[in-house]
């Protein structure tokens, strides 16, 4: 990893600078923003994390502090909890102590043109200065029918910075092949390659290259109707009960939903005193083994087109060591 110049860290003072980092389901954007956090060295970056579930997983997993970062679940920042992004953007300008920068993380399924219009046409404007939107996009699921996503293609659009991420996972005709069809769509964007989402930061941060100007005669799309989340629903499930490893692993093996599509969560299980940080998307899933950094507890989010809530719900109480109707028992409680 490249060290930063000293002169990228000099960044002036005149309205905040912003990056909004955008990107698919899974594509590398908390990766990416972890990569910032760890390679920012004296800049103070404030980050700001948007989950559309009321879980949210990433807040959990990144390597900030909880006083750099604001989170804003429940809600999609480019529809549902807009006026939430100017709030908390003004809770970050009126702290003490000085800003130098902030990271935005959207929700895969984000739209980022309202979030664009957000920060030039209201009073942010002042206040900030749009620097780039960084586009992540996933090397090996990627196809330019874009998961039938208008959110996907309109991520790569607004795109000033388009990463090419997880290259480790396709093959060097396919990268070439996607790098053309963004070229295609976004002829003006910078097309970076990465693994791990490892870029030196002075290619993403405080490059200017968010074309201001050209948003100033769109701001009507501001109060367009939003996409929804082009289908895409998350079913968010929490337990204070461990689960039976070798039912979920069955479960992720045999009954997992095929629509599916992304799921991520902090994991307890009864034979473990690690905590298990599970990651799925597309077509493979991850586990990594942590410490807890405080009581264990069940929390994963399921994210997908048609997906059945009850039914994934009941399939994951199934998996618990103690069932709810079970656990209520044993506390002395009516089960409903
Ligand atoms: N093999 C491989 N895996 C990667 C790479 N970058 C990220 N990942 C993994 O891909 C999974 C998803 O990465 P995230 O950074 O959480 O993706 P995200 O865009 O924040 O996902 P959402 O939260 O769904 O929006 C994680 O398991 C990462 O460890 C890469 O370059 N190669």
């Amino acid at each position: 990893m490249e060290t930063l110049p000293s002169s990228t860290l000099d960044i002036p003072k005149r309205g905040m600078p912003v990056t909004i980092i955008t990107g698919f389901l899974g594509s590398g954007k908390t990766t990416l923003l972890n990569e910032i956090l760890a390679n920012k060295q004296d800049l103070k970056v404030a980050v700001l994390v948007n989950e559309f579930g009321d879980i949210n997983i990433d807040a959990q997993l990144l390597i900030s502090t909880e006083e750099d970062m604001v989170e804003l679940s429940n809600g999609c920042i480019c529809c549902t909890i807009n006026e939430g992004l100017v709030d908390a953007v003004y809770r970050v300008l009126e702290r003490e102590e000085q800003v130098d920068y902030m990271v935005i993380e959207t929700t895969g399924v984000a739209d980022p043109l309202p979030i664009i219009l957000t920060f030039l046409g209201t009073e942010l404007r002042d206040l900030t200065r749009l620097d780039s939107i960084v586009t992540l996009v996933d090397a090996e699921t990627f196809t330019p029918e874009h998961f039938e996503s208008e959110a996907a293609l309109k991520q790569i659009t607004y795109g000033d910075v388009v990463i090419l991420n997880k290259t480790d996972l396709a093959s060097s005709e396919k990268v070439e092949e996607l790098e053309r069809y963004i070229k295609t769509v976004k002829p003006s964007a910078r097309i970076l390659q990465t693994q791990q989402a490892k870029v030196p930061l002075p290619l993403i941060l405080d490059v200017n290259l968010t074309p201001v100007q050209q948003y100033q005669t769109t701001e009507e799309h501001r109060y367009s109707p939003h996409l929804q989340t082009d289908g895409f629903v998350s079913v968010p499930f929490k337990s204070y009960s461990p689960f039976d490893l070798d039912k979920f692993e069955k479960f992720l093996t045999e009954e997992i939903p095929a629509e599916v599509f992304r799921a991520k969560g902090i994991l307890w299980f009864n034979n473990s005193e690690m905590r298990h940080i599970f990651q799925l998307s597309g077509p493979r899933y991850d586990i990594q083994l942590e410490e807890w950094p405080s009581s264990p507890l069940n929390q994963i989010v399921f994210i997908g087109r048609h997906l059945d809530p009850n039914k994934i719900r009941q399939q994951l109480n199934n998996c618990l060591v103690l069932q709810p109707s079970k656990l209520a028992q044993a506390m002395g409680l009516k089960s409903f």
